[in-house]
């Protein structure tokens, strides 16, 4: 039998659970908001004009030569969530807040820059042709837009293809010390890292004791970033311990290939092959295109490791939401489930050895590859 006390506390609940659940409606239903009022912040470099000190509304329209009441509307609907804080006592004078202090910090290494890219203009455009693409199943993210492919917008925008290697830079020098734990290099003689970037996996694992014995490592990548490498990041280095004032030491195992993985030259000859996030980025034929071309060049008993997501059990957060959608509208590619990676194998050349989900890496696993 229900009282009728228990029966009004369930309704009560029931009726709290049903407030909080149009709450998280109605803020997906906002977040666009949030994120174009954010990347318009990072635009004008507002964190950075409040570095030194406080400004107010008028000071910080005059700098941008904006107006002055739209400009205040903004920031002060940055602040009621936590992006900069108006002063208690006068209005429409800001500082920065502990968030948007983290967004003066553009350095390479930084995650910062995965906000500046989250958050760019032709990247939250793209989602606006999400529509189009579902009904005529084929990308529309950047097409749309004017563009070939994501590609083509980072050479247009040097500093969304900065923010984009960068944040790749950032992610791969958090996940190394996981990669380091499961995978000994030192078995192989030469590493290809196809889609290498600024090249900071190669160069993490050249100065760790896990490839210390590896005798050369390549960066195969597209000229456009192989070129802006030379300026943008520093070479391999190894620690010297018997350098006397402790400097590193240019590491010579280390080079670099300009090329594109579709073109007609073969991939360099080796014994171990890495590609880290390439593979989401294109559809199953791509990706088979591919591994036909490592299945040229890789050695007799060499191994192919695949660093990426794996889409969880259904109905579970996993790889997180967007990226999925991101990956279609953007690059035409997938996140894939465990199945859906056993089924782009099972029509190429290689069997998986492994698959290891990663448990202190949310973002990434690693498949193991040999030839069948
Ligand atoms: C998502 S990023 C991953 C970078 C790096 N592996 C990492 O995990 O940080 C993809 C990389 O693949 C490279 N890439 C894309 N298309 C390519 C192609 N057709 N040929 C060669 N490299 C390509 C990009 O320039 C970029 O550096």
């Amino acid at each position: 039998m229900i009282s009728n006390s228990d029966y009004e506390e369930k309704l009560i609940k029931q009726q709290q659970q049903e407030i909080q659940d149009k709450n998280f409606l109605i803020d997906i239903a906002i977040g666009y908001t949030k994120s174009i009022a954010l990347s318009i912040a990072l635009k004008y470099k507002i964190p950075q004009l409040l570095e030194e000190k406080s400004k107010s509304c008028k000071e910080l329209s005059n700098i941008l030569n904006v107006n002055c009441d739209y400009l205040y509307r903004l920031m002060r609907s940055l602040s009621t969530i936590g992006v900069f804080i108006e002063d208690e006592l006068e209005d429409g004078v800001f500082r920065n807040s502990r968030l948007s202090k983290l967004l003066t910090n553009s350095n390479s290494d930084s995650w910062v820059n995965n906000v500046y890219l989250q958050s760019h203009p032709n990247v939250i455009q793209s989602f606006m042709y999400l529509e189009k693409s579902i009904e005529c199943g084929i990308s529309q993210g950047m097409t749309s837009q004017g563009f070939t492919s994501a590609w083509e917008l980072f050479e247009k925008d040097k500093q969304l293809k900065t923010h984009f290697h960068n944040t790749m830079t950032c992610f791969t020098s958090e996940e190394i010390k996981t990669i380091l734990k499961y995978i000994d290099f030192n078995q192989y003689k030469t590493i290809v890292d196809l889609g290498g970037s600024s090249g900071e996996l190669l160069k993490s694992i050249a100065k760790s004791s896990r490839g210390e014995l590896v005798e050369s490592f390549i960066n195969f990548d597209l000229p456009l970033v192989i070129n802006q490498n030379k300026t943008s990041y520093g070479p391999a280095t190894i620690n010297n311990n018997n350098n006397k004032d402790g400097a590193d030491e240019i590491d010579s195992r280390y080079s670099e290939v300009a090329s594109d993985f579709f073109g007609d030259s073969e991939y360099p000859r080796a014994d171990c092959y890495t590609l880290k996030f390439i593979f989401h980025m294109f559809n199953d034929d791509k990706v088979l295109t591919i591994l036909e071309k490592i299945s040229k060049s890789i050695k007799p008993n060499g191994k192919v490791y695949v660093f990426d997501h794996i889409v969880q059990p259904k109905n579970e957060p996993s790889a997180p939401f967007y990226f999925d959608l991101q990956m279609v509208l953007n690059f035409n590619g997938r996140e894939r489930s465990k199945n859906e990676w056993r089924s782009v194998f099972e029509k190429s050349s290689f069997k998986i050895d492994t698959i290891l989900i990663l448990s202190d890496s949310k973002r990434m696993s690693v498949i193991e590859l040999s030839l069948k």
